[in-house]
């Protein structure tokens, strides 16, 4: 057993809609009342927690007196955007009784394709996270057309815990976890408590959804584990309806199934980093510098800097290129252009003086900085 999860900080939690719902018709307040005690527990230890919550055309069709499930995608989106205001409500009110804010966030897979908006999405969470709030995310059904749609929420959350590096993706649903096969259509189906992200073998074992609102079924879960496994990302597929799921998986219980991460998260991170980000600049660095970044791969200072080019802000992926405008490595900057202008040639002794006291002194952190070949 190797559940590696003292050192797992951020956590994205999908709750699906064959949870979420009684039947499919509304919302199961009790449950998600459960639910969000343990996120406040969770968060009281230190925890930051990113919420990726189905539900809404469920609690749309109830709040709207629909007992079956429209298959025109303009009613669909329309019980959707009724449905999506009464979760939230529901989220908030609870929230609210243990003093902590929930913040809406609804996104289409444009918005996590289109780099701008990627880096918006980014910035937002992050910040709502920083703030101790707790982003609770869904699909904007609303509006999503066919073509832009996530569909589910598995490959949504997946998305976001890349967007967000988490450290821990956890994905509840109305199952123990992932079986040899679908144990609605097999009794002597097996429990797997442990196995490989991205191991083909998983992809026979897992069927589609075995209830009339869930989405994707198991097949889209194990695809969110290999993904969620790219930024280095852990996933455990457990079983929503246990009591204190949540709090038993943090305590160590090897409740569900854990796909491990298969490569070390900072590697796992830092080529996902290199692979998804196109660069928005480049940093000019001298002779000395490039040699430390190439030989030792250290973090890159203001000194080694000789100029700057592109209209970048802090966050943004750039290329550093050594004297010869030869590329050295890649990396995610923490100023934006006319910060690094304001550095670049410096000594920290110099910018000490200049700036005072300074938290953040490299242009790009060694975690952020991957090495070209
Ligand atoms: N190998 C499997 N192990 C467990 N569940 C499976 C498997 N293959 C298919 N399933 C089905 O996947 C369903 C869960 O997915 P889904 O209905 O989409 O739920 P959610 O709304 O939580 O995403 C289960 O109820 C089960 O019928
Ligand atoms: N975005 C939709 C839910 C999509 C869905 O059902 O996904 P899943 O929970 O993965 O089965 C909603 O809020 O109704």
């Amino acid at each position: 057993m190797s559940r590696d999860l003292k050192n797992a900080q951020r956590w994205v939690i999908k709750i699906g809609s064959s949870l979420l719902t009684n039947n499919g018709q509304g919302l199961d307040l009790p449950a998600i009342e459960a639910w969000v005690k343990q996120l406040l527990v969770l968060r009281r230890h230190g925890l930051e927690i990113v919420l990726v919550s189905s539900g809404a055309v469920a609690a749309g069709m109830e709040r709207l007196g629909w007992t079956s499930r429209p298959s025109a995608l303009h009613q669909l989106q329309a019980a959707a955007s009724v449905g999506q205001a009464a979760l939230i409500q529901v989220y908030n009110e609870f929230l609210r009784r243990g003093g902590v804010h929930g913040s809406q966030v609804l996104l289409t897979h444009e918005d996590l394709q289109e780099r701008h908006r990627y880096l918006n999405a980014r910035a937002t969470l992050r910040t709502v996270l920083e703030l101790g709030v707790i982003p609770i995310i869904n699909e904007n059904d609303a509006i999503a057309s066919t073509e832009i749609r996530f569909g589910d929420n598995d490959t949504l959350a997946a998305m976001v815990a890349n967007l967000l590096e988490a450290d821990l993706l956890v994905i509840l649903t109305d199952q123990a976890g992932l079986y040899d096969q679908d144990p609605r259509k097999a009794p002597d189906a097996r429990l797997l408590t442990e196995v490989e992200a991205g191991d083909p073998a998983l992809l026979s074992m897992a069927g589609g959804s075995g209830s009339a609102v869930g989405t994707g079924g198991m097949s889209t879960k194990v695809h969110a584990a290999s993904r969620a496994a790219q930024s280095g990302a852990a996933t455990i597929i457990a079983p929503g309806g246990a009591e204190d799921v949540l709090l038993r998986i943090w305590a160590g219980e090897p409740l569900g199934t854990y796909f491990r991460p298969g490569v070390a998260k900072l590697a796992a991170r830092k080529r996902w980093l290199a692979g998804q980000l196109r660069p928005n600049g480049v940093l000019h660095l001298d002779a000395g510098a490039a040699k430390v970044l190439r030989e030792k791969g250290s973090s890159l200072l203001p000194v080694g800097i000789t100029a700057a080019e592109g209209d970048f802000q802090r966050g943004d992926l750039l290329c550093c290129v050594d004297p010869e405008g030869q590329e050295i490595a890649r990396g995610l900057v923490n100023f934006a252009y006319e910060d690094v202008l304001l550095r670049k040639g410096k000594s920290s002794k110099t910018l000490l003086e200049l700036f005072g006291d300074i938290d953040e002194v490299e242009i790009i952190h060694r975690d952020n900085l991957v090495l070209s070949n």
